[in-house]
């Protein structure tokens, strides 16, 4: 028996939940949100594509009902702000991290065994808020960022290229921010061949740059964040987890001397298994890249360095 709870029944939270119901990733999925009937009305909304799409999951809608969250296996933090236009990830922190810090407070308090999957921005700073709230082991806690921002990069190479997106293996690692991610442009292949084959300097370039952006783009374009793929790479996270998948996907978790970083949550390339993430891989970065990571590191630590003015 498995249990899935989806904290915050917005754009995201509800797509992410979507997602896990249609590919029945577990028997329950619980969708709590703060206002009233909300989550309610989307869990009953969605239970109606069942008979339609042919999936069956119990899901239960909540209005910030801890109990009905208890014994989850998996638990996905999506409550808080989104930005607008012209605004920052960065820019939400004072909102979301009361909120991310209360919303682990109740969940631990029904769910200590669970491991949580951080979803709400700032990202990096947020999981590594979870994890220092929460005091658990440090696989347990993983930030959602990578996952993302990895598959916009196959978006726009797949554009690029005009060969599809699922052909290609590509990776973001370092901080989900429009300066702090860092397209792994040497590594990215076409059915194992290099990229750059078949694409110029100038645009990959270009492709790297679209892809650091990608959240910023839809932001200009929707008036609110994205939420269709960030809602199916949420699920992707929880997919590997929960189905003990042991896919390497890229999130943000604390490093302690991994990539040259301790005390930090960043994105790198993790094995996902049932117990959380499980091993971090060394991608061997050359100097160019290593110096980016360490600055993408630098500005996230200076974010984490704002949950101290708080008052959480
Ligand atoms: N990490 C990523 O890759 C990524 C991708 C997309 C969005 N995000 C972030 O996810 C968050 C949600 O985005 P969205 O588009 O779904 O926003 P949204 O406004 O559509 O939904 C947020 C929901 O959180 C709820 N909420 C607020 N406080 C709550 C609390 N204390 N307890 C429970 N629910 C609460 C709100 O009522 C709302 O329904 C934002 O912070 C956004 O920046 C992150
Ligand atoms: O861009 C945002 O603010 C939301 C999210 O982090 C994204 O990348 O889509």
């Amino acid at each position: 028996m498995s249990k899935i709870t989806v904290v915050g029944a917005g754009a995201v939270g509800a797509t992410t939940a979507d997602n896990i119901a249609r590919k029945e990733l577990a028997d329950e999925v619980v969708l709590l949100d703060i206002k009233q009937g909300f989550a309610e009305g989307k869990a009953l909304d969605m239970f109606q594509t069942a008979a339609l799409l042919g999936w069956d999951t119990t899901l239960t809608g909540v209005t910030n009902d801890y109990s009905k969250t208890a014994n989850s296996d998996v638990v996905v933090i999506t409550s808080g702000l989104p930005r607008k236009p012209g605004m920052t990830r960065e820019e939400l922190i004072g909102v979301n991290a009361g909120i991310v810090k209360s919303v682990v407070d109740n969940i631990l308090q029904y769910s200590p065994d669970a491991i949580f999957v951080i979803v709400s921005n700032p990202m990096d700073t947020m999981t590594y808020l979870a994890l220092k709230a929460s005091g658990l082991p440090k696989n347990r806690i993983i930030g959602m960022g990578g996952a993302l921002d990895s598959a916009r990069f196959k978006c726009y190479l797949s554009l690029a290229m005009n060969v599809s997106p699922n052909d290609l293996h590509a990776t973001v690692i370092g901080g989900h921010g429009d300066t702090t991610m860092i397209p792994l442009k040497r590594l990215a292949t076409w059915n194992g061949t290099p990229v750059a084959n078949y694409l110029d300097g100038a645009t990959l370039d270009k492709v790297a740059a679209d892809t650091m952006v990608g959240g910023a783009t839809l932001t200009g374009l929707l008036g609110t964040s994205a939420w269709y793929a960030p809602g199916a790479a949420s699920a992707a996270v929880v997919e590997s987890i929960i189905r003990d998948e042991k896919r390497v996907i890229p999130c943000s978790v604390f490093l302690e001397g991994e990539y040259g970083q301790s005390d930090i949550c960043l994105g790198v390339p993790v094995v996902l298994g049932k117990t959380g993430w499980e091993k971090i891989i060394d991608y061997n970065l050359n100097e160019e890249e290593q110096a980016l990571f360490s600055k993408s590191a630098d500005a996230v630590r200076n974010m984490n360095n704002v949950l101290s003015t708080l008052s959480l």
